[in-house]
């Protein structure tokens, strides 16, 4: 697995460079497939990102209708609420799109039986991607919190050692607490993963993420290791602080 490593000084520079990266992995898999699948997070980092992929110059930068959007977890509560992650880019990306509606494959977290949703979920996905299997994503969009959680997979739950279920039902220590998630295998089988980190409350877990030994269960964002992909870490530089190698800083 190639991984790198990339430092910018401000959220400004970083989610423009992000939109640059988003841009370039959709035409390049547009041009080789026919289309570009991806799965976005949610949480308050990739904010500014949507809002830039929204406007000048990047949202002519992508045929949008070669788009499949997915989201690679999100929070059991309706889609206008304040804390459903398609509401974030709803509100700051799509609403600003012309982006066909058949293209945006909501997570249906907010119905009252978690299993069923996650089961249609996984069946949505499995149609778009046209297989039985585990769909590869061409770029699964990731965040990590302070304790290193990435997607809703949190330290020391059972989510980390999934692996029959593509999306399970999880409950959370961070609120809203019932979630939907994507698991390990889904994630392992993805193109690529992008990860969006700023602030300094994350150093912390970040260097043992990068620098430490291997402790998924402590910090769950090591899981996230494509069998075949790349993974490209973006980080801003209070959320870098603590990591002894900075070669690639900007
Ligand atoms: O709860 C969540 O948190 C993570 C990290 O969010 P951030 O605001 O610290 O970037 C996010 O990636 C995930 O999608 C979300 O549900």
């Amino acid at each position: 697995m190639a991984v790198d490593v990339l430092i910018y000084p401000t959220t400004e520079k970083l989610s423009l460079e992000a939109a640059d990266f988003i841009v370039k992995a959709a035409n390049e898999a547009i041009a080789d497939h026919g289309r570009f699948t991806l799965a976005l997070s949610g949480g308050s980092t990739p904010r500014k990102l949507y809002g830039m992929l929204a406007g000048d110059p990047y949202k002519d930068q992508i045929d949008w209708s070669k788009v499949e959007i997915f989201w690679s977890d999100e929070r059991c509560v309706p889609p206008t609420d304040a804390e459903s992650n398609f509401q974030l880019a709803q509100e700051v990306m799509f609403s600003k799109l012309q982006i066909p509606a058949a293209n945006i494959h909501r997570c249906p977290a907010d119905e009252a039986d978690r299993d069923a949703a996650s089961l249609a979920y996984t069946q949505e996905m499995k149609r778009v991607f046209q297989t039985d299997g585990v769909p590869a994503f061409d770029l699964i969009q990731l965040g990590m919190g302070p304790e290193a959680h990435t997607c809703s997979l949190f330290p020391h739950q059972a989510s980390l050692q999934e692996e029959v279920r593509l999306i399970m039902p999880v409950t959370v220590p961070k609120p809203p607490p019932p979630r939907l998630t994507f698991t390990p295998p889904l994630l392992n089988a993805a193109r690529h993963v992008l990860f969006l980190v700023t602030g300094a409350e994350k150093a912390e877990a970040l260097q043992a993420v990068l620098e430490g030994s291997y402790q998924p269960d402590e910090y769950p964002a090591q899981i996230v290791r494509p069998t075949n992909g790349h993974v490209t870490w973006m980080l801003d530089n209070a959320a870098a602080a603590r990591l002894s190698q900075k070669e690639q800083e900007r």
